[in-house]
Formats: C-alpha cells, sequence, structure tokens
C-alpha cells in the first residue's frame, strides 16, 4: 500500500483524433493506488518519475496517425519511461516497493509464433503502451506487469527513460549484423540516429559519418563523439549528389573516387525516401541498407542498384530481450546517455514539453517530462532523480 502523503491525483497526458493535447485524471485511480486496490496478478504499481517525448508521441499529436495506427479517442501518450515500484499485487516475489525500474512498455501473448520464437516484437496480440488503443506512460502512476519493469539499481530516472530508445539502436545494431572495423553511414542526427550513433561506436564501427539537413544536429552529434564525420545533406540534391558528398566526408574530404572507403553499412535514422536512397547509394557492394526510421507508406527506391550491387535492404521494429544488455550498457559506462536530454518539463507543463520537442528551432534533442519540479530543477542543476 502506499503511503497516504505522497499520493497525489493520478493525472494523464492525452491526445485525441482533433489533435488537442491536454491533461486529464487517468488510471489508476489516485485512491485505488493509495488502497493498493486493482492490481492484477503479477502487476505492480510504478510512480512514473520520467519519460522522454518521441517522435512518434508528436505523431500521434499533430498527425492523428502512424501508418495503420490511428488515434481514435481520447488516448495517453508516452512510452519511454522510468519510475519507482509502489505497490506489487501479492503474487510477485521480482519487485518490492521503492525499487526503481525502467518500463519496458509492451504487454505480449506469450503464445504466437513470433513470442514463441523470442521475437517477441513481432507478437500478433501485442499491447504497447501509447500505441492507440493502448494507452501509453505519460501519467503519474500506472500498473503493468512485473515482468516488464526492469530493475536499474541506481540508475538516473532519466538514463532509465532512455533505455527505450536505446533498446531500439540496440536491437538495430546487433541485427544489422555490425562488426568491429566496419565504416558506417548513419542517416538522421536525431535522438535515434544519436544513439545510434553511440551503440555502433561501442560496438567497434570506425570510421563513422552521420547526416542531417539540420547543422544543430551534426554540431550535436560531434559534442556527444567528436570523433564523428558529419555531412549536411542539401536539400534538392539528387540522392547521388549526397551519397558523393557522405563518401568525401567519410573519407576525411579526400575525395568520393573509385578508390575511397565506402560504408559497409548504414543504419537509416529519418525514415525521409530521399535519405533512404543515399544511403542505398552510398554503401559498397554487398554492403547493407538497415532501416530504423519509419515513414511514408510506399517509397520509390533505386531497386537496380541493390541489385547490382548486392546490397541487403533490412528494417527494425521495436527490440526483444534488449533491457538487460542496455542496463548493463549504461550502469557500466559503455554508453553515456546524459547529455541526451536537453530540455526538462513537470507534468503538469507537459503541453509545453511536447511544443518544445515539436519546434526544430529550439534545438531539443531529448525532452523528458518529470513527475515533479523539484526533480526538474535538481536534474537541470546536474543533480541525479
Ligand atoms: N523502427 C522502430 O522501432 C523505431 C523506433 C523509434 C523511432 N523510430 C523512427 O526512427 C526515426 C528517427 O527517430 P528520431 O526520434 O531520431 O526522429 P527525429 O525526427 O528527431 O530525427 C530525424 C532526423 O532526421 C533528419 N532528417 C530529415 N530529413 C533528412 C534527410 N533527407 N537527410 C538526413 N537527415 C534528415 C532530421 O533533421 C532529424 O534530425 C523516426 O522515423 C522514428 O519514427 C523507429
Ligand atoms: O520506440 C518505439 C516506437 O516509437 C514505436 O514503435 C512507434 O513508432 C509506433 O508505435
Ligand atoms: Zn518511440
Ligand atoms: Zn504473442
Amino acid at each position: 500500500m502506499a503511503s497516504a502523503t505522497a499520493v497525489k491525483t493520478n493525472i494523464g497526458v492525452y491526445t485525441n483524433p482533433n489533435h488537442d493535447l491536454w491533461l486529464a485524471e487517468s488510471t489508476p485511480k489516485a485512491e485505488d493506488v493509495l488502497a493498493g486496490r486493482g492490481l492484477k496478478p503479477g502487476e505492480v504499481t510504478v510512480e512514473v518519475r520520467s519519460t522522454g517525448i518521441c517522435g512518434s508521441d508528436v505523431h500521434f499529436w499533430h498527425a492523428g496517425c502512424i501508418g495503420p495506427m490511428i488515434v481514435n479517442g481520447d488516448h495517453v501518450l508516452g512510452h519511454e519511461s522510468a519510475g519507482q515500484v509502489l505497490a506489487v499485487a501479492p503474487d510477485v516475489t521480482t519487485l518490492k516497493p521503492g525499487d526503481r525500474v525502467a518500463i519496458e512498455p509492451n504487454i505480449i501473448c506469450n503464445a504466437c509464433e513470433p513470442c514463441l520464437s523470442g521475437r517477441y516484437n513481432g507478437c500478433e496480440n501485442v499491447s504497447f503502451l501509447s500505441t492507440p488503443p493502448v494507452d501509453g506512460l505519460l501519467r503519474r502512476y500506472v500498473n503493468h506487469p512485473a515482468i516488464w519493469c526492469h530493475k536499474i539499481g541506481d540508475m538516473s530516472f532519466e538514463d532509465g527513460a532512455l533505455l527505450e530508445p536505446l533498446s531500439v539502436t540496440l536491437a538495430a545494431v546487433e541485427r544489422s549484423g555490425l562488426r568491429l572495423g566496419d565504416p558506417l553511414l548513419i542517416t538522421g542526427a536525431g535522438p535515434i540516429g544519436l544513439i545510434s550513433l553511440l551503440s555502433a561506436r561501442a560496438a567497434g564501427a570506425t570510421p563513422i559519418v552521420i547526416t542531417d539537413i539540420d547543422e544543430g544536429r551534426l554540431q550535436f552529434a560531434k559534442s556527444l563523439a567528436p570523433e564523428v564525420r558529419t555531412y549536411k545533406v542539401q536539400i534538392g540534391h539528387s540522392a547521388e549528389e549526397s551519397a558523393a558528398g557522405i563518401i568525401n566526408a567519410l573519407n576525411d574530404g579526400r575525395g568520393s573516387g573509385p578508390d575511397a572507403l565506402r560504408p559497409k553499412l548504414a543504419l537509416e535514422c529519418t525514415g525521409v525516401e530521399s535519405s533512404v536512397n543515399s544511403a542505398i547509394w552510398s554503401v559498397k557492394f554487398g554492403g547493407k541498407v538497415f532501416v530504423i526510421g519509419v515513414g511514408k507508406n510506399e517509397m520509390t527506391i533505386p531497386f537496380m542498384r541493390l541489385s547490382t550491387q548486392e546490397i541487403d535492404l533490412q528494417y527494425q521494429y521495436r527490440y526483444s530481450n534488449t533491457w538487460p544488455r542496455a542496463i548493463r550498457l549504461v550502469q557500466n559506462g559503455v554508453i553515456d546517455l546524459r547529455k541526451l536530454v536537453t530540455h526538462r518539463f513537470a507534468l503538469e507543463d507537459a503541453l509545453k514539453a511536447f511544443e518544445t520537442a515539436a519546434n526544430p528551432r529550439t534545438g531539443a534533442i531529448k525532452v523528458q517530462i518529470m513527475s515533479s519540479e523539484e526533480d526538474v530543477k535538481k536534474a537541470s542543476a546536474g543533480g541525479k532523480i
């Protein structure tokens, strides 16, 4: 049972098909949290302390859909969260009140072929929190299965919330087959491209070139990984022209001729057609373009370039079995995510947080929403929450 003084009204951050964004009471109700009521077997109540805003949250708000995933009613956003366990169902033995956890935002059926073969990101009956119609984690309290709440020890809640995008990139690095010493292209220097950069560097990719259309994001990439080479994509250039610039940058300005080093692998982190195509034109014979970005339902791609150069095209959809590895990488200092959080807001200021995340002029990389103004102040001053 949670302590009476600590429990506040359970507000959540909602959007709807009219693209409104507002705060309203959510579930579980504070009085149930207080009384320790309503937990299903295997569940715990987590007080959500920090949640990152993902591009998909902004997309559900602004566009009302991502491909076939459509906002049809009032819908709670957020799927990058960490918090503290407040209460556990009587049968839960793995967690106890006070444990610090990162929330893996899926509930799977454990019965379909993808689940039974360990690739549960393909679960045919998945509930992925924040993908409509399943409510997300941008609430003060959430009831969630204990098995999807991963203990993070003394890791900060900020880092704990970043384990979700880190999981995306770990799944991509693993499935792409990246090897030590592979020359690598990363297209797009948003949070996913930047965390891919940190993950691929840790996995031994070298040299690495990262692209963006925004100079500020490229500078941010340099501040994270000074050895990374950058290429600013010019709007209106063809994919072949961009590829020449990318190869030149990978070769530290020594040109893009026949002797130039080409990427063995591209991690595509924009989902933009022209960027996918520039990656296809950049990689070497027998290379691979591994697409993490999501975009239009249909795209035109240079089919015969893929064919004659034996270039593999592969995709990533979320992740499976990544959290324990992600936790080790952060806890042991192999991957340092701390610089990625550029803006912090209290839950009550969620609208400002979303406006900041959606506006490229703010320079925001990762905006996080915290459960209290005190946490915002402490984390902004460099303290650990
Ligand atoms: N596959 C998955 O499971 C999964 C999970 C999370 C996110 N995503 C997707 O990954 C992508 C990246 O996510 P993010 O949070 O970093 O998004 P983001 O929008 O913050 O970053 C994308 C970056 O790409 C840049 N960009 C746009 N057009 C470009 C071009 N032509 N060339 C080079 N750069 C260009 C933008 O300026 C931006 O910095 C999104 O499509 C997101 O939806 C996929
Ligand atoms: O990080 C996970 C991703 O944002 C989701 O898969 C989203 O794109 C669709 O639900
Ligand atoms: Zn996401
Ligand atoms: Zn399943």
